[in-house]
């Protein structure tokens, strides 16, 4: 995975059909889809559950681009390696999720994957200050996390701040939550370069009719672009 500062529409999965993922990747990648985003949520860290590294590992067959792996849960240590083992390319775990982030990028790191950090929306990005050498990508919510298809909430200061702190690092800086044609271009604005949409990409298409996917990931990517 070579890094480059390009738009990327990242759809999560967390808006397909869940009785068919497999297919459902494999439509979004046909249809323009450059990173695929999977939500992994324990029922602790947030309200809600999704599933676990054996799911990740099944799809990895299916996806053949970036496999963007969010974890929403708490602790994480302890699954970093099964989501080596199962083909995560990102692995990403929020700041809030435990006291040593520190010690959990050094240990995604260690385990051959991009490591990423999330942060809510009520933290500040100075959370991160003292990880970003350790980190492949900061994910900012835009949303508290644990569902999809919720409003969009401004972070704007927050991604140009730490746009400023990543300075000339290799660092990706990722926006997950309400993302779509009209959130698209300020987040692009204030110096994201990932867009995760999960309702805005899977809305109106299937996989028996994939073009929807493809318009509403080319509509995204023309709102971030302009
Ligand atoms: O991490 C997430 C929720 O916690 C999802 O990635 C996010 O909500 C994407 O869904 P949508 O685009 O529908 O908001
Ligand atoms: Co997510």
């Amino acid at each position: 995975m070579t890094f480059d500062r390009s738009i990327k529409i990242a759809p999560s999965i967390l808006a397909a059909d869940f009785a068919n993922f497999g297919a459902e990747v494999q439509a979004v990648e046909a249809q323009g889809a450059d990173w695929i985003h999977i939500d992994v949520m324990d029922g602790h860290f947030v309200p809600n559950l999704t599933f676990g590294p054996p799911m990740v590992k099944a799809l990895r067959r299916h996806v053949s681009t970036v496999m963007d792996v969010h974890l929403m849960i708490s602790p994480v240590d302890a699954y970093i390696d099964a989501y080596a083992d199962a083909g995560a390319d990102v692995l990403t775990a929020h700041v809030e999720a435990g006291p040593h982030i520190h010690r959990t990028l050094q240990a995604i790191r260690g385990a051959g994957m991009k490591a990423g950090v999330a942060l809510n929306p009520g933290t500040p990005a100075s959370a991160v200050a003292h990880v970003l050498d350790l980190c492949d990508l900061v994910c900012v919510m835009t949303v508290n996390p644990g569902f999809g298809g919720q409003s969009f909430i401004d972070m704007s200061d927050k991604i140009a701040e730490l746009r400023r702190m990543i300075g000339d690092r290799e660092v990706h800086i990722e926006i997950d939550g309400g993302v779509d044609t009209k959130t698209a271009g300020t987040v692009v604005q204030a110096g994201a370069d990932v867009l995760v949409a999960g309702s805005a990409v899977f809305r109106g298409g299937s996989v028996e009719d994939p073009a929807p996917y493809g318009e509403n990931i080319r509509n995204i990517r023309a709102a971030a672009e302009g």
